[in-house]
């Protein structure tokens, strides 16, 4: 049996109020992109604490990726499918891609498990965006950088870019061994979630 972690809404808002003058410093981001749904959550938390005064929000855009699947009825442990599954994208022609092209891009995940979603996204983002810089005729540079709550110290299936590691421009809030982290927003008795919180949270 997978050994199981209990995180609560309250742990989560902290992690990213926490996380938040990191970002700010070092990834200085115009804009998230939330990988859904797990990412959603803490990029709208996220989003309050990177609140400059007298500047705007920090832009929200959603792709959805799915790799997980439930193992059984009422089991939360879901396993790992074959491949990531794109539910939703950036429409490529419109201003959503220009609007990535010079800027500081920061992706946004619950958990980074075995990497391959975030390998995929980063991929597939950075492919996009030099797609579209091309047709514009445009010389700026995009940054991407990550931002997951958990990571998971395990080995990773998927890679991200050297050149992102080194330049420390991922983050983790938190490092946990290898079990099955249980979210807030995934339970259907959020008191029973909270009261397991309590018990075994992390
Ligand atoms: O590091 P990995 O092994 O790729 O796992 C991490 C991904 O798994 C979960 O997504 P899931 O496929 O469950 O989709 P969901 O967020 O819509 O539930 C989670 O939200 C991450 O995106
Ligand atoms: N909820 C949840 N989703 C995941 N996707 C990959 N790993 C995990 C995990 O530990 N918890």
């Amino acid at each position: 049996m997978v050994e199981k972690y209990y995180v609560t809404y309250n742990q989560v808002h902290k992690l990213c109020q926490e996380a938040a003058p990191r970002i700010l410093n070092d990834f200085k981001p115009n804009l998230m992109i939330a990988i859904g749904g797990g990412g959603y959550v803490p990029a709208r938390i996220l989003r309050s604490f990177l609140k400059q005064p007298g500047a705007p929000n920090i832009p929200i855009q959603a792709i959805g990726l799915s790799l997980y699947e439930q193992l059984s009825g009422n089991d939360p442990v879901e396993a790992p499918g074959t491949k990531v599954t794109r539910t939703q994208w950036l429409d490529l022609s419109s201003l959503e891609m220009s609007n990535l092209i010079g800027k500081n891009v920061l992706i946004v995940d619950e958990v980074d498990d075995t990497r391959t979603t975030l390998e995929y996204a980063v991929k597939e983002l950075e492919k996009d965006v030099e797609t579209a810089r091309k047709q514009q005729g445009r010389d700026e540079t995009t940054t991407f950088s990550i931002f997951v709550l958990h990571n998971k110290d395990k080995n990773k299936k998927g890679h991200l870019p050297a050149n992102m590691l080194d330049n420390n421009r991922y983050l983790a809030a938190v490092t946990v061994p290898d079990v099955w982290i249980c979210y807030p927003w995934e339970a259907t008795d959020i008191e029973e979630h909270d009261r397991l919180a309590a018990e075994r949270g992390i």
